[in-house]
Order: structure tokens, then sequence, then C-alpha cells
């Protein structure tokens, strides 16, 4: 890529996720540019229905044909923003092939067939980014992989899923039935395509599943990893709780002891000490604990459209910004 040239970007996916990106993207060109020292460019879009209106440049080439899209000249990078497994594995397995870096939001995918992906971006040396997979706009996997690296981590306990947050929320603060709230919830950007993956424990889940794959390095089998949701709680259960000054959550665990690891998906009663007490509407939270660091609380909106581009672009930048890829120690005189 000549020093003139644009980074040529392909989003699959122009839902709340990808128009998002897009956005973000189109709006920082200035910082971007100084960022990685090209500007960045959406060439294309996928999508399932090239009938829908978009609000995107007339330049953009839309299609619902992937194979358009690696026929694209000079193509640089892939940001998957799609439903499901399939077809996204199959994408991103032939965008990497073709050489292309990948960032992706979709845990599904990651949760089921991250270690493939991942050994096959080592194997053709791309950049595969998976960020937005965990914890919406937090940035988890960043701060356990890259700051974190000597430490041990114990245990993890944490609020996952953005819509079940906010629904518990609105339930207590607003005495609303479960299916008014994802209603709410849905009309943000917080829920799933398919929201049963959010009220039955799914998507949270499979982000346990991917944290629990990054700190072992062992696949985790999708059976093995007990899991509720937050169908059955009605507004009764919230008040109850409430009396007694506690707080039902919606909690992923991941505990590591030696070879022994233990992960699950659950409804937690919580008390006004704990800290998850007061993670309250989409907010995410992650309690870390680390042999040498202690505990460390990682706090932010878990779902939605900006705070997911956030990390989707951030991951973009991190692929090619040159001072985060030659950071060197200086020695003192
Ligand atoms: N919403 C959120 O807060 C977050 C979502 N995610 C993940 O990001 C991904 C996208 O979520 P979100 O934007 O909310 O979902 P949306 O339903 O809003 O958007 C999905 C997009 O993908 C397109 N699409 C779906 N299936 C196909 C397909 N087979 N081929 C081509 N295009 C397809 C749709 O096309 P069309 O527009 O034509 O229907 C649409 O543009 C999901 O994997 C989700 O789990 C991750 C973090 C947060
Ligand atoms: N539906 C998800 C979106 C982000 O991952 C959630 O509500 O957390």
């Amino acid at each position: 890529m000549s020093d003139e040239s644009s980074i040529k970007v392909a989003l699959l996916g122009f839902g709340t996720v990808g128009s998002g990106v897009y956005e973000v993207i189109e709006s920082r060109q200035n910082q971007l540019r100084h960022l990685v020292g090209h500007p960045i460019e959406v060439v294309a879009v996928l999508v399932d229905d090239i009938s829908k209106e978009r609000k995107m440049g007339s330049h953009v080439f839309v299609t619902d044909d992937f194979q358009e899209i690696l026929a694209l000249p000079d193509l640089d990078v892939v940001v998957e923003a799609i439903v499901g497994v399939e077809p996204a594995y199959t994408y991103l397995s032939h965008a990497i092939d073709q050489g292309l870096h990948v960032v992706t939001a979709n845990k599904e995918l990651f949760a089921h067939k991250g270690f493939e992906l991942q050994k096959r971006a080592k194997d053709q040396g791309v950049e595969l980014k998976f960020e937005a997979t965990v914890a919406g706009g937090v940035p988890i996997i960043g701060a356990l992989t890259k700051l974190l690296q000597v430490n041990q981590v114990l245990k993890i306990e944490a609020i996952l899923n953005g819509t079940s947050n906010y629904i518990l929320t609105k339930m207590r603060e607003e005495q609303i039935s479960l299916e008014k709230a994802l209603t709410e919830a849905q009309a943000l950007g917080y829920a799933e395509a398919n929201p049963t993956n959010d009220i039955e424990g799914y998507d949270a889940l499979y982000k346990i599943m991917i944290l629990t794959e990054l700190l072992t390095g062992r696949k985790v089998n999708q059976n093995y990893v007990r899991c509720a949701g937050i169908s059955t709680i009605s507004t009764d259960d919230i008040n109850q709780a409430n009396l007694r000054h506690e707080r039902i959550k919606h909690v992923g665990v991941i505990e590591i002891s030696g070879e022994k690891v233990f992960s699950e998906v659950s409804l937690l009663t919580v008390s006004e000490s704990h800290k998850l007490y007061s993670v309250e509407g989409v907010d995410n939270a992650v309690l870390v604990t680390g042999d040498l660091i202690g505990e460390l609380v990682f706090q932010g909106p878990g779902a939605g459209k900006y705070p997911t581009a956030s990390v989707m672009v951030e991951d973009l930048v991190d692929i090619y910004n040159p001072v985060s890829k030659s950071i060197k120690l200086v020695t003192k005189k």
C-alpha cells in the first residue's frame, strides 16, 4: 500500500452495528488518517436485502453477494456485523484465505468458530480482531490480552448482556413487563436480531465461552456450560428482592484454579454491597480477579450502535496504527 492510497474496508451488515461503524469512519476521517497514516474508506457493504433504503454515500458498492465483495480490487479489511454462525464463518474464512484482515462483532460465530478463525488468521499472517464480541463498548478483550498478560486471571464475574440488564432495571424502576422492556431494548438497538438469545441467556453464554477460551487457550463446548436467562423473572420476583434491599442480576462466571475451569451463566441475587448491584440499564460490568492485581472493575455500555462501533473502529485502527505497532523501550542515558 503506497502512502497516498486508502485502507479499503468492506462492511458485512448494515444494521445497528454496521451502520454505526460506517458513520464513525465517515465522521472521523481526519483523526483516522492521522492515526494510521492513510484515509480509511468503506468501499462496499454486504446486506441481506438490497432493496432497503440506506443512508450511505453513492460511491459505496452495495451487494447481497459475498463473491462480489471478494472480487473487489485492493480490498484490505472486512468488518463483519451480520448474524449467526453461517454464512459468516464461510465468508470470514474466505476473506482470511484471501489475505484480508478481519474485525468482527459476531459473538455467536466467535464462540463456536473463534478457534478455527484464529488459527486460519495466524497461518495467513492477517489480523483477526474481536473486541466487540464481548461486553459491547467495554474493551475487556484488549484489557485481558494487552494489560493483564503477567497476571493469572483467577475469576471473572460479569454482567454481559446489555438487553437483560436494561430489562431488569426497567422492570424494577418502572414496574413494566419484561415484554414491554424488551420492546424498548429492541427499539434502542440493544437486542439481538433474535431476542431469544438475550432473554434466554445464550448471548451472555457466547461471551463467557469467548472469555473462557481467551483465558485458558482451550476450546469450550457450549453443552458443558450451564446457562439460564431472565425469561422466567417477573416484576413480583424483582419487588420481593427489592424489599430485602437486593437486586436480581444476570451474571456470567468463570473460575480458574490450575487446570480446573468452571463457567456458567445464571441469575444471581446480589445485596447492596456487591459491585454488580449498582450496574444498571444497558451497562455491562466485568469484575476481574488477577493473582497480582486483585480485583478490577470494567464497566460501560454493553450494547448499542455507537459503543459497539467505537470498539470496532478502535480494532480497525489497531491493525494499522504505526505507533502501537512500534512502541519501543527507550534506554535512559
Ligand atoms: N446491537 C448490538 O448492540 C451489538 C451487536 N453485536 C453483534 O453484531 C452483529 C450485528 O448486530 P446488529 O447490527 O444489532 O444486527 P441487525 O439485525 O441490526 O443488522 C444485521 C445486518 O446484517 C445483515 N445480514 C444479516 N444476515 C445476512 C446475511 N446472511 N448476508 C448478508 N447480510 C446479512 C442485515 O441485512 P439487511 O439490512 O438487509 O436486513 C443487516 O444489515 C450480530 O452478530 C450481533 O450479535 C455485537 C455487539 C453489540
Ligand atoms: N444483544 C446484546 C448486544 C451486545 O452484545 C446485548 O444486549 O448485550
